[in-house]
């Protein structure tokens, strides 16, 4: 986005008032740039004067291009089903992931914008298998090997918009450039979906064990590195930059490979916890995340509770899989900062937590009790099919 351009552009975030995209949308104000946000939630933080909120839904066309009035460029951030509970809901995953993005692709066509930028995942590439430094050149991992439907919609929808690059536009004011960024898991102060439900499991006492081989290794994102990829792959989409990044994906991450359960440290003793000694193999985590799922399909629409882990967040965290940044790097010109967990340390305590003096109750006595029995069970049926594999 160049605003020091004469006449000021204007941004449209879908899912602007989500972790990342509010963030992005607050960086991209700064400077100078308008921007809107539009989302089915407002976000949580107070909307900065002079930027816009607009309630909206993609997977409503006639929302969508309503929004898109006079905009330039779009970050396409908006998704469902990225993980817990939301991952086993397929009919919305898929409205919004799949029919929310050619919706978006569409009302780029119909009104004239020239830039889509989409946020999409690693996952479009990894599906459980070891990746050791990957890069784009990868293929889509098949769609009928995704074990979540997040990831296949989130794939098929990075194609739709990779597709779309050079479609013409509705104006006739030329073509649609999009290119489509692949982030790590994203982590930084304020984050609301994977780090207060790891929080609330370590004050829960549920953080009792870690799981897999303790060399394996996988990436995060730092949410201002993030920031920074996406302004600059929106840049790289214009003319002066030859349109470099038109049609093209790029892996987004610190670029620092780490054991995922390392990578936590620091938030678990920051906070004042113990880091959990007792390592179990990554078969019988999965095998308790699969038998969690079956019950969540079984029981799910009476009682819809948060699965403690699905196999996807098993695997996710658990099995290697790491990506040069090079071509982000050359193309892009992204650098990555470093950033270490203190702020967000620092954020969770301001919110309160840490331990609290608790008495030991006959309710933690049968909690830990059936933790125990349902551990037992789950081992005792693992077993035999680990030692027959
Ligand atoms: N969080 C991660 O670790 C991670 C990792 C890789 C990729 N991603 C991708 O990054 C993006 C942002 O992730 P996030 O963590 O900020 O997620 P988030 O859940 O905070 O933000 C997504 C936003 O999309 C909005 N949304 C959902 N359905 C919508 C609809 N129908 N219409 C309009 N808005 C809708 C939600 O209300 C939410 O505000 C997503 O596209 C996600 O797939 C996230």
């Amino acid at each position: 986005m160049e605003p020091e351009n004469a006449a000021k552009e204007t941004a449209l975030i879908t899912g602007g008032g989500g972790y990342f995209g509010f963030r992005l949308g607050c960086a991209l104000y700064q400077k100078g740039v308008d921007v809107i946000l539009f989302d089915v939630v407002k976000p949580l933080q107070t909307v900065p004067e002079g930027m816009k909120f607009m309630q909206g839904d993609v997977c409503c066309l006639s929302e969508v291009e309503k929004a898109l009035r006079d905009v330039i460029c779009v970050f396409h951030i908006a998704s469902y089903g990225m993980s817990g509970r939301e991952q086993l809901n397929r009919k919305l995953i898929e409205d919004v992931n799949v029919k929310g993005t050619e919706n978006v692709i569409q009302a780029c066509k119909s009104m004239g914008v020239s830039s889509l930028v989409y946020t999409s995942t690693y996952n479009v590439i990894f599906g459980g298998q070891i990746i050791e430094n990957g890069d784009e050149s990868l293929p889509y991992l098949p769609l009928h090997l995704h074990p979540d439907h997040y990831s296949r919609t989130k794939s098929l929808a990075e194609m739709k918009v990779l597709e779309a690059n050079g479609a013409e536009l509705g104006n006739g004011k030329g073509v649609l450039r999009t290119c489509a960024l692949r982030p790590a898991g994203i982590y930084g102060p304020g984050e609301q979906r994977h780090l207060p439900r790891i929080v609330s499991y370590i004050e829960r006492g549920l953080f009792k064990f870690v799981y897999g081989d303790p060399l394996s290794l996988v990436e995060f994102v730092h949410v201002d590195n993030l920031v920074q990829a996406h302004i600059l792959a929106s840049e790289a989409l214009k003319a002066n930059k030859k349109h470099i990044a038109a049609g093209q994906a790029y892996f987004i991450s610190d670029g620092r490979p780490v054991n995922n359960f390392e990578f936590f440290r620091p938030l678990v003793e920051g906070l004042g916890y113990k880091f959990p000694t007792c390592r179990l193999p990554l078969s019988l985590v999965y095998f308790f995340a699969f038998l969690t799922e079956v019950v969540h399909f079984l029981v799910g629409h009476v009682y819809n509770f948060q699965p403690l882990l699905t196999r996807t967040e098993v695997y996710k965290t658990g099995v290697t899989h790491y990506f040069s940044m090079e071509k982000a790097r050359k193309e892009l010109g992204y650098e990555p900062q470093q950033y270490s967990l203190n702020e967000v340390v620092e954020w969770f305590r301001s919110q309160g937590c840490g331990p609290k003096p608790r008495k030991y109750t006959v309710m933690h006595l049968v909690r830990d009790g059936g933790l125990l029995l349902l551990l037992i069970a789950v081992m005792a049926a693992w077993f035999p099919s680990a030692v027959t594999f």
